[in-house]
């Protein structure tokens, strides 16, 4: 996923500890490096590094970091390794001037636009796809000198998913892919504007909410203010493997609504935290349970559990402790780390949970990492039964847009029934959310629900990903 973020201010104040809190409040979209870049108007600071943000950045880096406008980046890396060098924003020097990116998804033929672009003596400093955007955008540059024309052909020859900023000199151009996978919005204060994944960083910085970025969009922010451009994208339709012609729609990524962002957030209109409510509310009528109490599985467990309750009337208790110094479990690169971080989260209360019927509220089952340790705990705490309820369908096919689920053999559903998983799980019962209880949850038709359907809205013939993790 990845958080960015971006300010532009109108009285020519430093913008650097303002963007260090959008991405303190951005911190749940990525938790393995960090990175901020300024400019001057002409002249390019930047720092970026492995680790929160708050380990990344002190008061000393931040008042080197001079420039009244910026942008900056929180990574949860999916192509390319954790490794500092991936980390963004990326800054490329050309003769044009200097550029900043920072890049939030995934695209399925970075692979290809690298051969490319290296056959053609391009040195490459990373190995993300993000990098193959910059370098791309810098040939352009260097043929065509207007930036608008050299943007929008490089956003042509991009297939997957990107919201991107991109710092030149002295504007911002804030950008969604045409597809829309990614939220971005924009907000403005009376000095400032701003461009954010989500809307909850604008809350922190006490800044209003303007509008989402439409998909499609390319939103240029100077000292003249705001001015819109369209991406070209010549590919109306493709076909896809099973033959079929797949028309270009706007696909938001449903997994946003459901993990990804935070329940204070709103994304295209749409509260996350009213979506993950009604999908609670949803599970209790589809699948219904005689039992003594509701308990999410923290953190994004909660909201769900919530619904549940309320519609079945069954108490909601808090079953479980969250340790709050450990961050995302599902979004770490490996899964040993994974497997330790479960059991250093979560732990049950017996006081709870003894001598009761439990149903446990999930968002997910991605890996089946959480719910498989926890179901294990509950019932070691004392439950008599144990009842898993889970927000989203079954996961049975990799995203290729930017959440790390990239093979079949990883997904705990993706060859199995549910009563398999029940019986992987250990839990007494199992129920998943239908596609259409989901759809109507969320209330929009224009989603990507790929990962839960394997059928993508964009083409996926392309060379193999990179992955380094
Ligand atoms: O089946 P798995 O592979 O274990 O992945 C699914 C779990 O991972 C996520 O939690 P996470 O700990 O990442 O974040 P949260 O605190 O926001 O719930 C998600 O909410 C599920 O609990
Ligand atoms: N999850 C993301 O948005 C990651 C962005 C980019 N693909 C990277 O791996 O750095
Ligand atoms: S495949 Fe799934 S996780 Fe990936 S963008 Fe689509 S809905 Fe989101
Ligand atoms: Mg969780």
């Amino acid at each position: 996923m990845c958080g960015i973020f971006g300010i532009f201010s109108l009285s020519g104040e430093q913008v650097a500890k303002k963007i260090y809190y959008g991405l303190f409040s951005l911190q749940h979209r990525g938790q393995e490096g960090a990175g901020i870049a300024v400019s001057d108007f002409q002249n390019i600071y930047h720092y970026k590094n492995i680790g929160l943000v708050t380990e990344v950045f002190n008061d000393e880096i931040l008042q080197n970091l001079i420039g009244f406008l910026g942008i900056g980046h929180v990574r949860y890396s999916t192509t390319g390794g954790k490794a500092v060098e991936n980390c963004q924003p990326f800054v490329v020097r050309s003769s044009f001037g200097n550029i900043a990116i920072a890049h939030n998804g995934d695209l399925l033929n970075s692979e290809e636009l690298r051969i490319e672009l290296e056959k053609r003596g391009h040195i490459f400093t990373s190995s993300t796809d993000s990098e193959v955007i910059a370098q791309l955008l810098v040939r352009e540059l260097l043929k065509t000198k207007d930036v608008i024309e050299a943007i929008k052909k490089t956003l042509k020859r991009l297939v997957g998913a990107y919201s991107l900023l991109i710092m030149i000199n002295d504007r911002i151009f804030a950008i969604r892919d045409p597809w829309g996978f990614k939220p971005l919005c924009l907000g403005r204060d009376e000095d400032n504007i701003y461009v954010s994944s989500e809307d909850c960083a604008l809350s922190t910085l006490n800044a209003n909410f303007v509008r989402d970025v439409e998909p499609g969009e390319i939103v240029e922010i100077s000292k003249d203010g705001i001015e819109v451009y369209k991406i070209e994208n010549d590919e109306e339709y493709f076909i896809n493997i099973e033959g079929e012609k797949v028309y270009r729609k706007a696909a938001t990524c449903m997994f946003e609504y459901v993990y990804f962002a935070r329940p204070d957030s709103t994304i295209d209109g749409i509260s996350v935290y009213k979506v993950r409510k009604n999908i609670g509310r949803e599970l209790a009528k589809e699948h219904p349970v005689d039992a003594d109490l509701v308990s999410p599985i923290p953190d994004s467990g909660n909201t769900f559990a919530l619904g549940y309750s309320e519609s079945s009337k069954i108490p909601y208790c808090e079953g479980l402790m969250k340790n709050k110094y450990v961050g995302r479990t599902f979004i770490l690169p490996s899964q040993t780390e994974r497997e330790l971080a479960v059991r250093l989260k979560l732990s049950p209360i017996k006081a709870v949970l003894e001598g009761k019927r439990v149903v446990l509220v999930d968002d997910s089952i991605v890996r089946g990492t959480t719910s498989r340790r926890i179901v294990e705990m509950v019932r070691k705490a004392g439950a008599k039964e144990v009842h898993l309820r889970i927000g989203c369908p079954k996961i049975i096919s990799p995203c290729y847009y930017g959440i790390d689920m990239p093979t079949k053999r990883e997904l705990i559903a993706s060859n199995k029934d549910i009563e398999k998983i029940r019986k992987e799980i250990g839990a007494d019962s199992l129920g998943y959310i239908s596609l259409e209880g989901l759809i109507k949850a969320i209330g929009r038709k224009d989603l990507c629900l790929a990962c839960l359907t394997g059928k993508y809205p964009t083409r996926t013939n392309f060379k193999k990903v990179m992955k380094y993790n």
